[in-house]
């Protein structure tokens, strides 16, 4: 295919790639100074009427829902050999299909992806629209000075609701496309898309295309540890009964939305499954969580005054630096940590309870849990695994950990924003596991001594 110079005023700088019906190339407009993509209908189709059409109602849609969360229309115009072509954003990021292909997704990122383009084809819905070809190909990601952009493009099949009742010519993409649509005859509503975006969220969990319906296996069984009501919506979502399915794309996205916020997930961490058990518990654990503080002295930490900290209930007791002891969560959940483990006593202490899981490393803390009995039995390679579970990619630094009490290891994250450090220890009378997690913004590996060293079982 010859590199064309330019489209109206727009000059071709590459070929960014061919769909069925058009190609889309990066060009610069000279005259506002930004890259653009321009997408021209495929030679072979210039003079199919039908094609022609739909080419041209692609554009009208993007134009008139002129959204943020769908790639916009700036132009349109047409080439001497009479093919039309139209102008978007350049999605300099590539598509979510790039993402998915380098490696698993953490669930938070995985749960805004999949936020933002509900958020999309909730906008076309609402406008009227069925996309009918929702898949991670068709989600360009575009830089933007507050973050990145995901923006749901490629409407070549796109439908309106009105219209698509009773023959619809069977349409999409094998893994992503509800049974209705391969079906010539079937009539197909908004619930089509719903299909799809429960297939899209089944990939991007997973890193793996849902198999044809009926499915069987849910999300959750691939990657254990998922929050049980995600598994529920997605298995829903793709029913191969459209009546078991979300309503519509808005409801889905407000699930999943829901469960983003909800405080467990926002990290599989066994500090933040605690929070949210000790917050839907909150009223029965009041009197529970009633702390006991003591100053003590700061010996083995210079400069620093400690105080000893324990939920009234249990009898776990952690020494914090005095500045850090300001806010705290207790509790004892079921079910915590990538596998759904069992957590018995734990307790987080941190400058900012509700900020313990943001990645800015500001906040300065220690979350200590005992784990179930049992764990004794487990070898390094168990205890290493859960050290493990603290996400943060970047090279760990491991210690051998000996006194008085505790014999164990502590891993250290030197370039994780916030120095974390995770103890894994098991008590010298024998009997207990502890599980530490430190985190401070200056790493000082004499505190991390210290309050290892202050925590007791009473
Ligand atoms: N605004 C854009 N910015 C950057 N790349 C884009 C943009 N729009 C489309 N592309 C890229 O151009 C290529 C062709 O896109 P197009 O929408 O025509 O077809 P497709 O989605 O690849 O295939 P099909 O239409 O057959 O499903 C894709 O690789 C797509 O990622």
């Amino acid at each position: 295919m010859a590199q064309p110079d330019s489209f109206g005023r727009y000059r071709v700088i590459r070929h960014l790639g061919s769909g069925s019906f058009a190609t889309v190339w990066l060009a610069h407009d000279d005259r506002l100074d930004t890259p653009v993509a321009v997408k021209v209908l495929a030679e072979n189709w210039t003079h199919q009427l039908d094609i022609h059409q739909r080419f041209l109602e692609e554009a009208r849609i993007l134009r008139q829902a002129d959204s943020a969360w769908l790639v916009r229309v700036h132009d349109i115009g047409t080439l001497p050999d009479d093919r039309p072509y139209f102008v978007m954003p350049y999605a300099d990021q590539g598509s979510v299909a790039d993402l998915v292909a380098r490696g698993r997704l953490p669930l938070d990122e995985a749960l805004r992806l999949l936020t933002e383009i509900g958020q999309g084809v909730t906008v076309l819905h609402r406008h009227g629209t069925i996309h009918r070809d929702i898949k991670p190909s068709n989600v360009l990601l575009q830089s933007s000075p507050v973050g990145q952009r995901v923006l749901v493009a490629d409407l070549g099949f796109a439908k309106s609701i009105d219209g698509a009742s009773g023959f619809t010519a069977a349409a999409g993409t094998p893994g992503y496309m509800s049974p209705e649509q391969g079906s010539p005859a079937g009539d197909i509503d908004v619930r089509a898309d719903v299909y799809s975006l429960g297939a899209v969220a089944y990939e991007l969990l997973t890193g793996r295309r849902p198999p044809p319906p009926p499915i069987r296996v849910p999300p959750g069984r691939l990657r254990p540890g998922l929050p049980r009501e995600l598994d529920a919506l997605i298995m829903s979502a793709l029913s191969a009964d459209r009546a078991g399915r979300p309503s519509d794309a808005k409801e889905f996205t407000d699930r999943i939305r829901a469960i983003r916020m909800a405080p467990g997930s926002r990290r599989g961490s066994w500090s933040a499954r605690l929070r949210s058990v000790g917050r839907r518990t909150a009223a029965v654990a009041a009197a529970a969580v009633m702390l006991v503080f003591a100053a003590t002295a700061g010996a083995g930490a210079p400069g620093l005054d400690f105080t000893d900290v324990r939920a009234e209930a249990g009898d776990l007791r952690v020494a914090v630096p005095d500045s850090w002891a300001r806010q705290f969560h207790s509790g004892r959940p079921t079910e915590v940590g990538e596998g759904g483990r069992e957590v018995g006593e734990g307790l987080l202490v941190a400058t900012d309870v509700d900020a313990w899981d943001d990645r800015d490393g500001a906040v300065s803390g220690v979350f200590a849990a005992l784990l179930p009995r049992g764990w004794e039995s487990e070898g390094p390679d168990g205890l290493g695994a859960l050290a493990g579970t603290v996400p943060c990619a970047s090279r760990v630094e491991r210690r051998p950990f000996a006194d008085r009490r505790w014999r164990g290891e502590v891993w250290h994250w030197p370039d994780c924003a916030g120095a974390h450090s995770v103890a894994v220890l098991r008590s010298v009378a024998g009997g207990r596991t502890l599980f530490l997690d430190i985190r401070q913004p200056d790493h000082r590996p004499d505190v991390v001594n210290r309050i290892i060293a202050g925590t007791r079982l009473d």
